[in-house]
Parts: C-alpha cells; sequence; structure tokens
C-alpha cells in the first residue's frame, strides 16, 4: 500500500469551486471539500437525524477542500506549481502524508467480537473467537456499508429476530446493509431470507457476508427500493432499520407483504418521532404491539391482523 500527500486547503464559500478545479487539474483523483453548513442545511431540512453533541462546537465557519497526490519523486514539482497556483487564489494550505493501509483498515482494530441480544455474537472476519454453550457466531466484514452490529438499532433488531423467529419463516430483510440481520435470521433457523439494499455497495457487501456465513442456500439478496419488485409470496417477518421518514413510506407495501399474523419489526426511528411512525403503521393496517427503546432509538414490533 501507498503513500500519499495531502493537500488541505482553507477556503471561502466564493473560492471553493476555483480550488477544487485547480486540485483536480494537478492531479488529485477528486477532493473532499468538508463545508459545516451542508450539515448544517441538512439538519434544517430534517435530512439528517442525529449528530454528535460536540459538532456545533467543532464546526467551524469555513470551507476545507482537500486534494490527494501519490507521494513518489516528482510530486515535490508538481506539488510546487499546485501551491503557486493555489497562492494566487489568496488562500492558505496545510499538507500532511497518510498511508493508504490508515484508510482502509485503521478502523479494525477498534472493532472485536461482541456480544449481543442473548445469544449472538458478532465476529469480525479477522478476529478468532471460540464460541461456548449455545452462541450463535454472525461473521461479519462490514467494509463500507452499515450493520456491523454495534448500533443501538441494529442491537434491538437482533434482539426482536430472537424473540420473533421460530424456524422455517419466510423473511424480507429491507436496507440490508451489511447483511447482518438477514445473516441471523438465517442461523436463527428461517426457511428463506430476501434481502433489499437501493445501496450496490451494501449489496455486495451483503452477498459478500452471506456467504462468509455459508447460508447463500437460504438469503438472496438484490439491489432496490424497499419492497419494489421484491415480493413474491407474503412473509412472515419483515424487518427495516432505516429512518423514521422511510419506516413511513414502507408501511403500505410492508403490511401489504406480510401474511395475517406476520411482523414487521420497524427499527432505526428516533424517539422523537416514534408515535407518528406507528401511527402511519397502525393506519397501514397493522398493530403495534411492542415498543424497545436503547438510547435515542426506538424499534416498534408490529402484527398483520
Ligand atoms: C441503518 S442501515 C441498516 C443496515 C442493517 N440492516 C442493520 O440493521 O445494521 C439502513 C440501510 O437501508 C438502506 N436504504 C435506505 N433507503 C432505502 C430504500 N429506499 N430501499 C432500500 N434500502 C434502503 C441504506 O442503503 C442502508 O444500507
Amino acid at each position: 500500500m501507498g503513500k500519499w500527500l495531502e493537500v488541505a486547503v482553507a477556503c471561502t464559500r466564493e473560492n471553493v469551486e476555483a480550488a477544487a478545479n485547480v486540485m483536480n487539474e494537478m492531479g488529485s483523483g477528486g477532493v473532499v471539500i468538508d463545508d459545516p453548513a451542508l450539515i448544517v442545511n441538512c439538519i434544517n431540512q430534517g435530512s439528517i437525524e442525529t449528530v454528535a453533541p460536540s459538532f456545533g462546537q467543532t464546526a467551524g465557519s469555513g470551507v476545507v477542500v482537500k486534494g490527494y497526490y501519490p507521494a513518489w519523486p516528482g510530486t515535490n514539482s508538481r506539488l510546487e506549481q499546485l501551491l503557486a497556483r493555489l497562492g494566487q487564489l489568496g488562500v492558505t494550505w496545510s499538507t500532511r502524508e497518510v498511508h493508504e493501509e490508515d484508510w482502509a483498515t485503521a478502523w479494525r482494530e477498534y472493532y472485536k467480537p461482541i456480544k449481543v441480544g442473548k445469544r449472538f455474537v458478532i465476529k469480525p472476519s479477522w478476529e478468532e473467537y471460540n464460541p461456548g454453550g449455545d452462541e450463535i457466531i454472525i461473521e461479519l466484514d462490514p467494509g463500507m456499508a452499515f450493520g456491523c452490529g454495534t448500533h443501538e438499532t441494529t442491537s434491538m433488531c437482533l434482539a426482536l429476530l430472537e424473540d420473533e423467529l421460530h424456524g422455517g419463516e419466510l423473511v424480507y430483510d429491507v436496507g440490508t446493509g451489511s447483511g447482518i440481520l438477514s445473516v441471523a435470521a438465517a442461523l436463527l433457523g428461517a426457511e428463506k431470507v430476501v434481502a433489499v439494499d437501493i445501496d450496490e455497495v451494501a449489496v455486495r457487501t451483503a452477498a459478500e457476508n452471506i456467504q462468509l456465513n455459508n447460508v447463500v442456500d437460504i438469503v438472496t439478496v438484490r439491489q432496490g427500493n424497499l419492497l419494489e419488485g421484491s415480493v413474491k409470496v407474503r412473509a412472515d417477518i419483515i424487518v427495516a432499520n432505516i429512518i423514521a421518514d422511510v419506516i413511513k413510506a414502507l408501511a403500505p407495501d410492508a403490511s401489504a407483504a406480510l401474511k395475517t399474523g406476520g411482523n414487521l419489526i420497524a427499527s432505526g426511528i428516533i424517539r422523537d418521532r416514534a408515535d407518528e411512525v406507528a401511527l402511519a403503521l397502525e393506519n397501514a393496517g397493522l398493530t403495534c404491539e411492542r415498543r424497545m427503546e436503547k438510547g435515542e432509538w426506538v424499534a416498534l414490533v408490529c402484527r398483520k391482523v
């Protein structure tokens, strides 16, 4: 793995585009634009539901544009040209060396086997673990997809799947991410699991994790929007760990895709919006029978009556 030189340019909003153009023209294969105002806009529009409490203290008002250049002999002269052109824009900059392996694997150091629910152990694929008693091991390499098991919204789904699955069920996993809930359902005895995600990186990661856990005969994964085009037979269980608005949008289709007596496990719901989501699910013909809370998050179990 190689070394890279990161050039971070402090800009005003007016010269962001010019700085990004210069960096691209000088050979950065894309730039990162770090603009706290974009996050504030998203918060105001309601498209981000949670923000680290430290955000307000750490977010400055300026924009930082970052470009990356392979650190090999010859980069120095290119860097001089780049800095001269940036100088003409009247911006300031800093440089630092970054190692490719730092990006790709640094997070792995902090990701160890963890126990979730009553029996699950989520084991990173590169870690050793000797299972004890009736533990169920989920091997996982989440890559760039959401779902390494540590998030409250995921761990509530795992605990609820343990309670709701008894063997032989058809399960739809909407917004599968790393595939963690599909693998869990298969290991708990589901007969068939259909996993869907709108994001192609998630679909690829889920397929790898399904293979890693030897459940390819049980779980199929496809790219798609919610349940569109996925429902051939009504399900016993639908699990969806997405955000409040998406759960509300899913409610009518989820209700139609469940057998009578089947359950929707809906998670990813921020506490302030749980009543509103529950109402949308009830209006779609489901009865919310159980509510679980962890931190700021709520998961609901709603039955098709
Ligand atoms: C919070 S993650 C949950 C991942 C995993 N199921 C878990 O519980 O850890 C939500 C996932 O839903 C996917 N998603 C968001 N909107 C979607 C949609 N309209 N249709 C299908 N998947 C969607 C995202 O790409 C993301 O992978």
